[in-house]
């Protein structure tokens, strides 16, 4: 997250942390949303099947070793069948990660809630991004999860011809855009947090593409799956692994 701030230690509990294990030691590739017991959801572009990996929840700083926090293993992992990794502008950048064994909930886990099918936002919208990617274009990951506060682009803004144009989907949602606050490499597959009428928050997108000029681009908003509209896969791939 470029220009974001410490988040408090497990406010975003759903937060989760995808490594992989390089040359034996693991490293912070993607986020992630716990949303159920033994699911995680993530980015389809964050799964090489090459790749073995690991799912960290209730973690804060990546550097630190932390009480509460657990490393469970993959039981399996299905990406969206009509994901496209030559263009990411297809969409359909959602994956479900099968836990090998169930998270136990406490106060630093926790799941994620899905919206109601078909939720569309307004523009302006408040949301916040999380993540430990990079600080800055081309710079570190974070230890600490940052977390920043995005207002939405509704589709009418982002698909104009200098933000996002043609690239950008119905089933995307994009936020940010003043060039100053962004999502960055790293932050891939975490959540867009939504605050909903109720009060309660709400994972609203899935961190997928910035621009490839700079994350924090002007006019070039983090872009997210839009969670709301794959409802019926989530379902149907929890139901049926
Ligand atoms: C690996 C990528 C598919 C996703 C990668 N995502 C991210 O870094 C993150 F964290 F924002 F989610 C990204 O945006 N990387 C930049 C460097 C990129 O390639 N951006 C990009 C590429 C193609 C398009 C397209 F499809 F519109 F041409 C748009 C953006």
């Amino acid at each position: 997250v470029v220009n974001g701030v410490e988040a408090r230690p497990h406010s975003w509990p759903w937060q989760i942390s995808l490594q992989y294990d390089k040359d034996g030691e693991w490293r912070h590739t993607c986020g992630g949303s716990l949303i159920a017991s033994n699911w995680v959801m993530t980015a389809a572009h964050c799964i090489n099947s090459k790749l073995s990996y690991r799912v960290f929840v209730g973690k804060h700083d990546l550097v630190e070793e932390e009480a509460g926090s657990q490393a469970i293993r993959p039981e399996k992992i299905i990406v969206h069948e009509k994901w496209n990794p030559i263009f990411v502008a297809f969409g359909n950048d959602i994956a479900l990660i099968k836990l090998s064994q169930p998270v136990s909930v406490s106060d630093q886990v926790q799941f994620g809630c899905i919206p109601p099918a078909g939720t569309v936002l307004p523009n302006l919208y408040p949301c916040y991004i999380t993540g430990w990617g990079r600080l800055s274009t081309g710079g570190p990951i974070a230890d600490k999860l940052q977390q920043a506060l995005m207002p939405l682009a509704d589709h009418a803004t982002c698909s104009q011809p200098d933000w996002w144009g043609i690239a950008v989907r119905e089933t995307m949602v994009c936020a940010g855009g003043d060039g100053i606050v962004a999502g960055c490499n790293g932050d891939s597959g975490g959540p867009l947090n939504c605050k909903n009428s109720e009060g309660v928050w709400e994972v609203h997108g899935v961190t997928s593409f910035v621009s490839a000029l700079g994350c924090n681009y002007e006019k070039k908003p983090t872009v997210f799956t839009r969670v709301s509209a794959f409802n019926d896969w989530i379902d149907q791939v929890m139901m049926n692994n």
